[in-house]
């Protein structure tokens, strides 16, 4: 230990030599802010800075990473003291070194916040179990990035749940929808690259992922020489309110989306759309490129792309984002954390309002309904498998979690049958002008759609869970469907049961 404090002690004089840190924050956040109007914070391409809570890693962090990567000792022990004020060194990484700083308070550390490219933010994820302290973190964080949102604009921010080798850590994932959950944060952290990662840094599990997501990160942003990533303009969106949830329909069997022998009418239809899991992978992570770094636009080759490190902050939560950011995702085919029978019949409702307003035919929206949505869960169950595989191999169980969401499985007739029930809704409970129409308000005037189970009114089990129905619409066999479809509709009139089975047939 002495060697360290040594080490500490010496490098803090020579740091402070050259940044005074006055004694009075408080003015000199005031002189940082006023300056703030007037220049263009830029600093060092490589420069990380590290706060957050006392106690909660940062110096063992930093040392942690200084003995793997500078001395070469990753096993080395050592101890680490409170810090008075901040340490720093520098991390060779990929070619690159990085210089990290950590900072013993928050205050002691804003001026040198401000414009800088890499925050990582610590948490003790023990204490994130009591939620005054959770709560406590998130304003931090809230507060830092409203207080200078402006000269933190390009930061990429980094949260690190350490500690994750106690037994009774919060997880990185509840902690991540704990911030997520909190309207403001999100809305905070909406434009900036955004990643929270678990750590140990007693371990040094989680170490390599950090650094390479800051190094590939930054290294892109740099390439592409700070072009705002594309979800940068999308407004920040708020959630859906928690309400009573539906199931759709339990994960149909292994091997259920599997082309069901026989020479259906359908079985060719989706031969040019769902491609096979290689190229939906290669899609997936030239997606999740494009998602974090804007545009690849030819600088950064695919061979170069690598899977995200925690895939599910690249893929959204759908029910963090507005119906137009929804909608453009799916379009897209892009795969979602989850998507479950509130999404489906969320898309449903977007799709055939659009067509209200377009001259798009019926069957044309319903197909590319369809088609999107089985790329799209294809690639959330590869997603999923990747997950699970490379859990497995870390031995690392925390991370199989991460896809315990509510996620339907591809049914033609499933989706037909809700399609259908939305658009009888929208019969029923039309949007009138003026009206908010969102597809939250429309699922609050809708208690039809709250049923999960609306089904059995109209079908059998074994009809609607029939394996021959994933691909290709199974009629009902109790009773008709109810008509979806106004009278002015001419080819369709009075065809109600059969309606959607035309339309896809
Ligand atoms: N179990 C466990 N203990 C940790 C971990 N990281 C740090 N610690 C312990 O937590 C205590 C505080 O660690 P520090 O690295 O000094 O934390 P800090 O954030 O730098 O604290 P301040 O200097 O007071 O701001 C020490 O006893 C560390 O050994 C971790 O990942 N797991
Ligand atoms: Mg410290």
């Amino acid at each position: 230990m002495s060697r360290l404090s040594g080490l500490f002690s010496s490098l803090w004089s020579l740091r402070s030599s050259q940044e005074q840190i006055p004694e009075d924050v408080n003015s000199l956040l005031l002189h940082v802010t006023f300056d703030l109007s007037n220049s263009k914070f830029v600093e060092n391409d490589t420069t990380v800075r590290i706060i957050g809570a006392r106690g909660s890693g940062k110096t063992s962090f930093l040392y942690k990473l200084y003995f793997k990567y500078v001395v070469g000792t990753p096993d080395e022990a050592f101890d680490v003291m409170k810090t008075e004020n901040h340490n720093v060194e520098t991390i060779e990484y990929s070619g690159q070194s990085y210089e990290m700083w950590e900072y013993a308070e928050m205050a002691n550390s804003i001026p040198h916040l401000l414009g800088t490219n890499i925050i990582v933010f610590f948490l003790d994820s023990v204490k994130q179990s009591n939620v005054n302290v959770a709560e406590k973190a998130r304003e931090n964080m809230l507060w830092l990035l409203t207080q200078y949102a402006e000269a933190l604009s390009e930061s990429i921010i980094i949260t690190v749940a350490n500690k994750q080798d106690q037994p009774d850590a919060v997880s990185a994932q509840d902690i991540g929808d704990q911030w997520m959950k909190d309207a403001k944060l999100r809305a905070a952290l909406q434009g900036h690259h955004w990643r929270i990662f678990p750590c140990s840094s007693t371990t040094g599990s989680g170490l390599d992922a950090i650094l390479q997501y800051i190094h590939t990160t930054r290294e892109s942003q740099i390439l592409l020489q700070f072009s705002p990533p594309s979800h940068r303009s999308l407004p920040p969106s708020s959630p859906l309110p928690q309400r009573e949830r539906a199931s759709f329909s339990s994960r149909l069997p292994q091997g259920a989306t599997a082309r069901p022998a026989g020479q259906s009418p359908l079985k060719e239809r989706f031969e040019d759309v769902l491609e096979d899991d290689e190229t939906l992978r290669k899609k997936m992570r030239h997606q999740s490129l494009q998602a974090d770094f804007g545009s690849t636009n030819g600088k950064k080759s695919l061979s170069q792309a690598r899977m995200p490190i925690t895939p599910w902050e690249e893929m959204p939560n759908p029910y963090h984002l507005s119906d137009n950011d929804f909608k453009a995702w799916y379009d897209q085919q892009r795969v979602y954390l989850f998507f479950d029978y509130q999404s489906l019949l969320r898309i449903s409702y977007i799709y055939l309002r659009e067509l209200e307003y377009s001259h798009e035919r019926r069957s044309e929206v319903t197909r590319r309904l369809l088609s999107n949505l089985r790329v799209i869960l294809r690639s959330i169950e590869l997603c999923e498998q990747d997950a699970k595989q490379a859990s497995s191999q870390e031995s690392d169980q925390r991370a199989t979690t991460e896809f315990a969401h509510e996620c339907i499985t591809y049914s033609e007739t499933q989706t037909l049958f809700w399609l259908h029930m939305v658009s009888y809704c929208l019969m029923k409970h039309p949007v009138l002008e003026g009206e908010d129409c969102s597809f939250e308000q429309f699922f609050v005037r809708c208690p039809e759609l709250w049923d999960g189970e609306l089904w059995r009114n109209y079908y059998s089990y074994k009809q609607f869970h029939a394996e021959r129905g994933t691909l290709e619409f199974l009629a009902p066999d109790k009773k008709p469907l109810p008509n979806a479809f106004k009278s002015s509709s001419l080819a369709l009139k009075g065809s109600g049961l059969k309606i959607d089975y035309q339309i896809v047939s």
